[in-house]
């Protein structure tokens, strides 16, 4: 059984490797939307896969390294595309909960990464 839960932050980057001519080598905002999917069995008795409150608990702190930065200004956030911002969340998340089975990072509602840990 698969469960998602959803989260949002706003953030500033740009981005440093593309031509100087691309408009998003120039500073801009993103609202983001981060959606967690854990993967494990149903617990018989709980009901739950996970309890959302404890996902939400462990991905609070990760979070709120996010929300409201230059994200460029991070720690391994250099070049903040969705792939790597994607990337960077699972790598700090997949150790506090098992069952994380897929990151995805929308810069905009129609575009978005997708990382599943390779
Ligand atoms: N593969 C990727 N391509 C692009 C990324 C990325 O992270 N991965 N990022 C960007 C820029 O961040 C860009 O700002 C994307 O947002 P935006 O320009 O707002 O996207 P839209 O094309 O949907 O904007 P509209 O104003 O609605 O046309 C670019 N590429
Ligand atoms: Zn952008």
């Amino acid at each position: 059984m698969k469960i998602t839960q959803a989260f949002t932050f706003e953030a500033a980057h740009r981005l440093p490797n593309v031509p100087q001519t691309h408009r998003c080598f120039r500073m801009h905002g993103h609202s983001y939307r981060v959606e967690l999917v854990l993967d494990g069995d149903v617990d018989p008795h709980t009901g739950f896969v996970v309890d959302f409150f404890d996902v939400e608990a462990a991905f609070g702190p990760v979070l709120k390294r996010l929300d409201h930065y230059c994200l460029n200004e991070i720690e391994g956030l250099e070049n903040p595309t969705a792939e790597h911002i994607a990337i960077w969340i699972w790598e700090r998340t997949k150790p506090l909960l098992a069952q994380l089975a897929t990151v995805r990072v929308f810069e905009t509602p129609l575009s978005w990464a997708e990382y599943e840990g390779r």
